[in-house]
C-alpha cells in the first residue's frame, strides 16, 4: 500500500504522497578497545530520527561534517542496517528486506557520489560502467542496451562516442555526468545524491546542478541532496532539514528556512551563507566551542553546548521534535 495524503503533515493545501519514511531510526557504530576488541561505547551518528520524503520533492540534509549525513543515506538504501527504527520505502517496511526483496527495492533507490574519480570504475568502458546495473538487474528486459545506454549518455550532456571511452579521459564535471547516467541506467524511484558537487569547480557545480534538476522532471526522480552549507542545496531544494549530531533539528519548507530560521543552529547557518548584497548588514553568529564527540554527546538537548541562548532545561530535558507550524518541525524548548 502506497502512504496517503492524509498520512502526511497537513497546511490545507499541499498535499503530497510519501515515497520514503524513517520511523525513529538509529544508527550507533560500536567502539572496541583493548586486545580483545571490548565494547568500549557506541558513536551515535544517527539518534532517532523521523522524517519523510515526497515523491518529486528535493529533500536538502545539511551539517557540518561528521553530524551523520551519509550514514543516514546510507541507512536509507539499506547498505547498513540500523540499530533501530524502520525505513518505509513505497509503502513498503524494508527495514529487514533481505534477498531478492531488497534486490528488487535496491533497482529504484540509487547514489550519486560526491568524488567521481573513486566512484567509478577506471579499468571500465564507460558504457559498461553506465550500463552494469542494467546487466545485473534487468539485462531480458534491455534488447537494444548499447543504443539505449547510448541515449542515456546524451541525456546527461555527453557523447554517444564517449560509449567506449574510459573515465580518465573525462574532466571532473563530465565523470559526474558518467555517474549520474549510471544511476539512471534503471529508472529509480529516489536518488541520493551525496554531496555532488563539492569536489567540482565552482564554474561546473551549476551545469552539473541544473542537469539534475532537469532529469528530476523527465524521470520523476525524488532527490535526497546532501551537503554541508546551505548555500547550494538552496537553488535545488523544496524543503530542507537540518541536521546536528545525529539528530535533525530543523524542517522546513525552503523559503521559510532562509526567511526565518527558528532552531538557533539553523540561524547560525543562515547566517554564515555570504552575502551578495555588501550594504546589507548581516550578523554573523558565531558557534562556541567545538561539535561534541558522537561517543558522548550532551545530556538534554544534544546543541546546548553551543547554543547562544540555551536555557537551564536544554541541559536536561531532550526537546521534543514537533511541527510548530504546517509542514515546519523544529526540536528546540525555545518553541514548546
Ligand atoms: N563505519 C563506521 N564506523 C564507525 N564510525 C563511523 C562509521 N561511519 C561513520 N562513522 C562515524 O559516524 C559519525 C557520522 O559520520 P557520517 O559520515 O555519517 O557524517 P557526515 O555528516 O556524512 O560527515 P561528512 O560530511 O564528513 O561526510 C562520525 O562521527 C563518523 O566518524
Amino acid at each position: 500500500m502506497t502512504m496517503t495524503e492524509e498520512q502526511t503533515p497537513s497546511d490545507g493545501q499541499i498535499k503530497k504522497e510519501v515515497l520514503l519514511q524513517l520511523k525513529n531510526a538509529k544508527k550507533y557504530y560500536p567502539v572496541t578497545a583493548g586486545f580483545f576488541k571490548r565494547k568500549v561505547g557506541d558513536i551515535k551518528a544517527v539518534d532517532d530520527i523521523n522524517l519523510e520524503l515526497f515523491k518529486g520533492e528535493t529533500f536538502g540534509l545539511v551539517g557540518e561534517s561528521g553530524c551523520g549525513k551519509s550514514t543516514l543515506g546510507k541507512l536509507i538504501l539499506r547498505l547498513i542496517n540500523p540499530t533501530s527504527g524502520n525505513i518505509i520505502f513505497n509503502g513498503n517496511d524494508i527495514t529487514t528486506f533481505t534477498g531478492s526483496k531488497l534486490r528488487a527495492v535496491r533497482r529504484d533507490l540509487q547514489m550519486v557520489f560526491q568524488d567521481p574519480i573513486a566512484s567509478l570504475n577506471s579499468k571500465m568502458m564507460v558504457g559498461h560502467i553506465v550500463d552494469e546495473p542494467i546487466r545485473n538487474f534487468a539485462k531480458e528486459n534491455h534488447k537494444n542496451l548499447k543504443d539505449e545506454t547510448q541515449s542515456l549518455l546524451v541525456r546527461v550532456g555527453l557523447r554517444k562516442e564517449d560509449y567506449y571511452k574510459y573515465p580518465h579521459e573525462f574532466s571532473g564535471g563530465q565523470r559526474q555526468r558518467i555517474g549520474i547516467a549510471r544511476a539512471l541506467a534503471l529508472h529509480p524511484k529516489l536518488i541520493i545524491a551525496d554531496e555532488p558537487v563539492s569536489a567540482l569547480d565552482v564554474s561546473i557545480q551549476a551545469q552539473v546542478l541544473n542537469l539534475l534538476k532537469e532529469l528530476q522532471q523527465d524521470f520523476n526522480l525524488t532527490y535526497l541532496f546532501i551537503a554541508h552549507d546551505l548555500s547550494v542545496v538552496k537553488h535545488m531544494s523544496d524543503r530542507i532539514g537540518v541536521m546536528y549530531l545525529g539528530h535533525i533539528v530543523e524542517i522546513a519548507q525552503k523559503t521559510d528556512i532562509y526567511k526565518e530560521p527558528l532552531h538557533p543552529y539553523t540561524k547560525s547557518l543562515i547566517s554564515a551563507i555570504p552575502n551578495p548584497d555588501p550594504f546589507e548588514k548581516k550578523e554573523r553568529i558565531i558557534l562556541q566551542g567545538d561539535v561534541p564527540n558522537p561517543q558522548n554527546p550532551p545530556s538534554g538537548c544534544v546543541f546546548h553546548t553551543r547554543c547562544p541562548v540555551a536555557m537551564p532545561i536544554c541541559q536536561e530535558v531532550k526537546p521534543i521534535f514537533k511541527e510548530v507550524k504546517p509542514y515546519r518541525r523544529v526540536a528546540c524548548h525555545l518553541y514548546e
